[in-house]
């Protein structure tokens, strides 16, 4: 784990919010994308070196929407930067955290990812980042 990629939001409307955390850190979202197989829209805004990740359900089967549901708006996961993310599933699983995903995904934002189940992590849904180059 090199540093925290971004922090993910989860958020009832996009637009909205986009409007929000402009006015709050002083900068427009620098990329919009869809992600249909996790079922989000996503935007993503820069804040000095850290990134911040918005992310509206597109379905009601998203991840988002149950998390919506249940526990409303607010941070949904904390992304980790690694610089080879098949070698860290390995390592985490063998420190006996749950991979939800042993094959990484494709995310946003250039990224493959992979996720830790929050029941093994104090309740924080942790996700793998890395840069596809
Ligand atoms: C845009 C792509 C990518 C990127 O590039 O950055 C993303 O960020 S995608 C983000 C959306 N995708 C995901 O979240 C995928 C990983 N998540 C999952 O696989 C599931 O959400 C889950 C974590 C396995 C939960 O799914 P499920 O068991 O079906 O949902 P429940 O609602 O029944 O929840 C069970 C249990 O877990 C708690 N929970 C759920 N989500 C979170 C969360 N984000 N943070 C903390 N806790 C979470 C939920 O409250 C339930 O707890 P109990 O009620 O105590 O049982
Ligand atoms: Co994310």
């Amino acid at each position: 784990m090199r540093k925290i990629e971004h922090i993910g939001i989860a958020v009832k409307n996009l637009e909205e919010s986009n409007l929000l955390f402009e006015k709050l850190l002083g900068v427009p979202p620098y990329k919009e994308e869809a992600v249909e197989s996790e079922g989000v829209n996503t935007s993503f805004f820069m804040n000095g070196p850290n990134k911040i990740e918005l992310l509206e359900a597109s379905d009601s089967n998203s991840p988002i929407a149950k998390f919506i549901a249940k526990k409303g708006e607010g941070i949904h996961h904390i992304a980790f930067d690694v610089e080879n993310i098949v070698a860290e599933i390995a390592r985490l699983k063998n420190e006996g955290f749950t991979v939800l995903n042993e094959t990484p995904k494709k995310g946003a934002d250039n990224k493959l990812v992979a996720f830790l189940h929050p029941k093994g992590t104090n309740g924080i849904l942790v996700e793998l980042c890395q840069e596809i180059k």
